[in-house]
């Protein structure tokens, strides 16, 4: 590679921080050394916020770049992924002081990856880098039609995994030797949550709220539920709001039925003949299948391709389940797991390459 940049990366997820360093040219990134810094769960709780880790997951990482020699005078640009900001199309950000203020207040919600744009801003402030992130959970290209929910006080809203779910649908653009703007894809993300997104000609026009229960249930989430009766249960629980977002968001889904967050001990539950694990997982497929299918008559043109993504996206009887019910939509594509990481730095490397414009966050 010819004047290459160097790019750190940084993604704070709910029990781990995972850092990258990258080289970028005009032609992409390379990987050149990552690490993934586990957490101690106890050690996280103990903070009030996400925003008071800050300075405990700073220490890591800042031990992290030492022990790796990387010289931080010599960076481009520091990257972090993105967190709960007011709605924004996608795209490469500069980190200023609106986001620093949104994210720092957590006035858009809390989330682990609210840190990904601080931490990246206080990297770069130290090496004289470029703060950037990219395609944060907020990205909401949502066609106005999409955004009615059928309660006039409550708009649907975008958050979703828009970071991966972009970079695997570019992916399957370029195999195609195609533009990602002259696309009309479904991507489905399968992971802890569960995203699945019509993406028409760059921009995603439609998508189920992946932290506000709809589309899917997930491993511990529930998706959507029959609405009365939520609104009946949340009244006769006794449960306050937080336990009610706990068990909405951590104690329902597999979780609540079996007892696990794990697919992978599902699927071996069920292989050894336990009925009800059969049944749960049977029943993700179906939903997950349902979610695809309701956005192909939502497309403006004919869907082109499915995408699975995310660790579920491994489980070749969970990716051939979901198959046999949509493949008469359009061809499945698998990109199981996610390359956050990698993501993050071709966000940025573009933006230095000058292929895109850094956005300004308002
Ligand atoms: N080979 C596999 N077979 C079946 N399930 C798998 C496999 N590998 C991972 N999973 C499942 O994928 C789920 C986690 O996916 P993933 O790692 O993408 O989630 P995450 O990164 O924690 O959350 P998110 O994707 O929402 O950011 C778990 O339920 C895990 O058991
Ligand atoms: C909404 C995307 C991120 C998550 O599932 O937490």
């Amino acid at each position: 590679m010819n004047d290459e940049q160097k790019i750190l990366a940084v993604n704070p997820g709910s029990t781990s921080s995972k850092i990258a360093f990258f080289a970028g040219d005009s032609s992409g990134v390379r990987e050149i050394m990552s690490r993934t810094i586990e957490h101690d769960s106890q050690e996280l709780e103990s903070f009030d916020s996400v925003v008071e880790q800050k300075d405990l997951r700073l220490e890591y990482i800042t031990d992290f770049i030492e022990e790796s020699e990387i010289e931080l005078e010599n960076l481009a640009a520091v990257v972090g992924r993105g967190g709960l900001l007011k709605p924004i199309p996608g795209g490469t950000y500069a980190v200023n002081e609106a986001m620093l203020s949104d994210l720092k207040s957590g006035r858009q919600g809390e989330h682990a990856s609210n840190l990904g744009g601080i931490l990246a801003y206080e990297l770069a402030e130290k090496s004289g880098a470029e703060p950037y992130i990219v395609d944060p959970v907020v990205v909401d290209e949502m066609k106005p039609v999409a955004r009615i929910s059928g309660m006039p006080e409550l708009e649907r809203r975008s958050i979703f995994h828009a970071l991966n779910q972009k970079a695997v649908a570019r992916k399957y653009a370029a195999e195609k030797n195609k533009n990602y703007d002259e696309i009309t894809i479904i991507a489905a993300h399968l992971g802890g949550g569960i995203s699945v997104g019509l993406h028409e000609k760059g921009k995603v026009t439609d998508v189920n709220n992946a932290l506000a229960g709809e589309g899917p249930f997930t491993p511990n989430r529930a998706g959507t539920l029959p609405a009365l009766d939520l609104a009946m249960f949340c009244l006769s629980s006794g449960l306050d709001e937080t336990e009610m977002k706990q068990k909405l968001t951590g104690e329902s889904g597999v979780m609540g039925y079996l007892g696990t967050n794990d697919m992978k001990e599902v699927e071996k539950r069920a292989a050894e003949g336990d009925d009800e694990a059969k049944l749960v997982f049977d029943a993700m497929v179906y939903q997950v299948a349902k979610e695809i299918a309701s956005l192909a008559p939502a497309a403006e043109e004919p869907v082109e391709a499915i995408l699975l993504t995310g660790g579920i996206a491994h489980s070749s009887d969970f990716v051939s389940g979901v198959e046999e019910r949509v493949e008469f939509i359009a061809p499945v594509h698998l990109y199981p797991g996610e390359e956050e990481m990698k993501s993050l730095a071709e966000g940025a490397n573009r933006v230095l390459m000058g292929q895109e414009s850094a956005r300004q966050y308002e």
